[in-house]
C-alpha cells in the first residue's frame, strides 16, 4: 500500500442552505473553507506542470499568491473607474447583435443563446487582448471556450466509489478537457508573446498585458524548478506562460457564460410576461442614452436584472472543502476533510425571506418593495441573495457583469418586440444544472424589430 495516492476527501452531498450559517462560514470564517476543486477536475482544468501547481484565481488557496492575482484583476482591468471604457466595445457588440437579429426574416423564431454568448464574448475578449484581436480570432476563441464549459458540465466532486461506466465517462471527459486546453494554449500564446498590444485600445490596458507585467510572490520550489533567474526579483517572479493561459481562460469563461445565461433568463421572463416587458421598454425609451450610460438611473432595469439573478443565479452552488475541525464546527458537522455545497440558488428562493419566491416580480426591488436596498452582493448584516458569492472570494467581476447585462438588455428591449414562438404560447422556464444554471429548453423567441412592427 506504500506510495498509494492519498484518499480523496469524502463527498458530502448535503447543501448548506441556512443564510445565517452561510454568512458565518463564508464571511466570518472564510479562511477555513477552501474553494479548491476536487483533485481530478483540478488537474484537468489547471494542470500541474513539472510538479508545480498552475492555479487560476478561483482555485488558488487564500494567501499572497491569491492576493496578487486578485489585486491585479480588480485594481487594473475591472476597477469601477474603468468600466466606462467598455462603452465603445459594448456599442460595437450591440450593433452587430442587432444587425444579426434584424437580418432574420420578420417574425422568424430565433434561438438566442449562441447570439447572446457571441456578443458578450466579443466585449470580454477585447478587454482581455486589446483591439489587436480580430473578429476571426474572437469567433474561434468563443467556440473553444464554449466547448470547454460544455465539456466540464456539472462541477461535482469526483466520487471514488463510481461504477466502471462512471469512471469511463469521467476519463473521456478529462481527455477532452486536456485536448481543449491544448487548443486554447495554441490560440492564446501568440497574443501573450505579442504584447504590449500595438493598438492604443481606447485607454484600456488589456488584461493580458497586466498579467505579463505582474510579479507574484515566489516560493523556494518555484525558484529552483522553472523560473528563469532574471524573472525572479526580490522574492517575486513573473507568471509562466501556462499560468497566464489559465488566467485568460478563466477571465473569458467567467466573464461570458454567466452574463449570457443571465441575459437569456431575463429575456425569457420578458417574453413570458409582456406587461413586465412593456414597463421596462417605457423606462428604456425614456432614457435616450441607455447604451452609453449602461443603465444608470434606470431602477426598473436594475430590478429586472436583480430579480433574474435572485431566481436563476448562474452558479447555483459554491462547493467548498471543509479543511479543519473549526470549519466543521461552524457548519455543525462532526468531521472535516469534506466537500459541502453552499446553496446559492436555494437562498434566493427561501420562503422565509422572500414572498412568492418562485414568481418573477422585479417590483420587489423597487423603492418601498420587500427587497428595497438589496443589491447584487450581500450587505454586512446578513444574506438574502448571493448570486456573486459572499465574503472575500466574492466575484470580482460583479461591476462589469451588471454593466454588461444592463446595457445588452436595454438595447434588446429598445430595438425589438419579444414574443413566444407561437402566438399565445408560453416559455418553458424549467432549469437545468450544467456548468451554469441554464434553461432546459434554450430560449427561442420572435424578435420583431420595433420600427417594422409598430
Ligand atoms: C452574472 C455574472 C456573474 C456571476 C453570477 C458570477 C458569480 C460568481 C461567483 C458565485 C463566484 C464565486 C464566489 C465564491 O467562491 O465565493 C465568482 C467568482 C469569480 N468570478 Fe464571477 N460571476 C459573474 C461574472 C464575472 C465576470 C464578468 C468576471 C470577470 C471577467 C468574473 C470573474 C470571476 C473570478 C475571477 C472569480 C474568482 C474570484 C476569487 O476566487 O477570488 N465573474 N463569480
Amino acid at each position: 500500500r506504500r506510495g498509494r495516492a492519498p484518499q480523496a476527501p469524502a463527498v458530502l452531498l448535503q447543501k448548506i442552505r441556512d443564510p445565517a450559517v452561510v454568512h458565518r462560514a463564508l464571511v466570518d470564517n472564510a479562511n477555513e473553507f477552501s474553494n479548491r476543486p476536487p483533485a481530478r477536475l483540478h488537474v484537468a482544468l489547471v494542470r500541474k506542470r513539472q510538479g508545480q501547481r498552475n492555479e487560476n484565481l478561483n482555485s488558488v488557496a487564500h494567501g499572497p499568491h491569491w492576493r496578487a492575482l486578485r489585486c491585479n484583476l480588480t485594481a487594473g482591468t475591472l476597477h469601477p473607474s474603468r468600466l466606462g471604457c467598455l462603452a465603445p466595445l459594448q456599442r460595437e457588440a450591440i450593433q452587430d447583435l442587432i444587425a444579426t437579429l434584424s437580418s432574420k426574416s420578420k417574425g422568424a423564431v430565433t434561438e438566442l443563446h449562441a447570439h447572446l454568448y457571441g456578443a458578450v464574448f466579443s466585449v470580454v475578449a477585447r478587454l482581455c487582448f486589446g483591439d489587436g484581436v480580430d473578429d476571426r480570432d474572437v469567433r474561434a476563441m468563443c467556440r473553444v471556450i464554449k466547448d470547454l464549459q460544455l465539456s466540464i458540465g456539472v462541477v461535482r466532486p469526483f466520487s471514488p466509489s463510481g461504477s466502471v461506466l462512471d469512471k469511463l465517462v469521467e476519463w473521456r471527459r478529462l481527455r477532452r478537457l486536456f485536448a481543449i486546453n491544448a487548443r486554447l494554449t495554441e490560440m492564446f500564446l501568440p497574443f501573450i508573446k505579442a504584447r504590449p498590444s500595438p493598438c492604443d485600445n481606447g485607454g484600456r490596458r488589456p488584461y493580458v498585458d497586466s498579467l505579463v507585467d505582474l510579479r507574484i510572490p515566489s516560493n523556494e520550489d518555484e525558484h529552483t524548478a522553472t523560473a528563469k533567474s532574471d524573472d525572479v526579483d526580490c522574492g517575486r517572479r513573473a507568471l509562466r506562460d501556462d499560468e497566464i493561459v489559465n488566467l485568460i481562460k478563466e477571465f473569458l469563461g467567467a466573464g461570458t457564460g454567466t452574463v449570457a445565461v443571465c441575459l437569456e433568463w431575463a429575456l425569457a421572463h420578458l417574453v413570458d410576461r409582456p406587461e413586465v416587458q412593456r414597463r421596462l421598454r417605457r423606462e428604456v425609451d425614456a432614457e435616450a442614452a441607455a447604451v452609453s450610460r449602461a443603465g444608470a438611473g434606470m431602477p426598473y432595469l436594475h430590478a429586472v436584472v436583480l430579480e433574474t439573478l435572485r431566481m436563476h443565479p448562474p452558479l447555483p452552488v459554491l462547493p467548498r472543502h471543509v479543511q479543519s475541525d473549526a470549519a466543521a464546527g461552524v457548519l455543525g458537522l462532526s468531521a472535516s476533510d469534506l466537500y459541502v455545497n453552499f446553496a446559492v440558488a436555494d437562498i434566493g428562493r427561501d420562503g422565509r425571506t422572500w414572498t412568492n419566491p418562485d414568481e418573477f416580480q422585479p417590483e420587489r426591488f423597487l423603492a418601498g418593495g420587500e427587497a428595497d436596498g438589496v443589491g447584487p452582493l450581500p450587505g454586512p448584516k446578513g444574506i438574502r441573495m448571493m448570486p456573486f458569492g459572499a465574503g472575500h472570494r466574492f466575484c470580482p467581476g460583479v461591476g462589469m457583469a451588471m454593466v454588461n447585462i444592463k446595457c445588452f438588455l436595454a438595447a434588446l428591449v429598445r430595438e425589438f418586440d419579444w414574443a413566444p414562438p407561437s402566438a399565445g404560447g408560453g416559455v418553458d422556464l424549467t432549469e437545468l444544472d450544467g456548468f451554469f444554471k441554464v434553461m432546459k429548453t434554450p430560449l427561442s423567441a420572435r424578435a420583431t424589430p420595433r420600427n417594422q412592427g409598430d
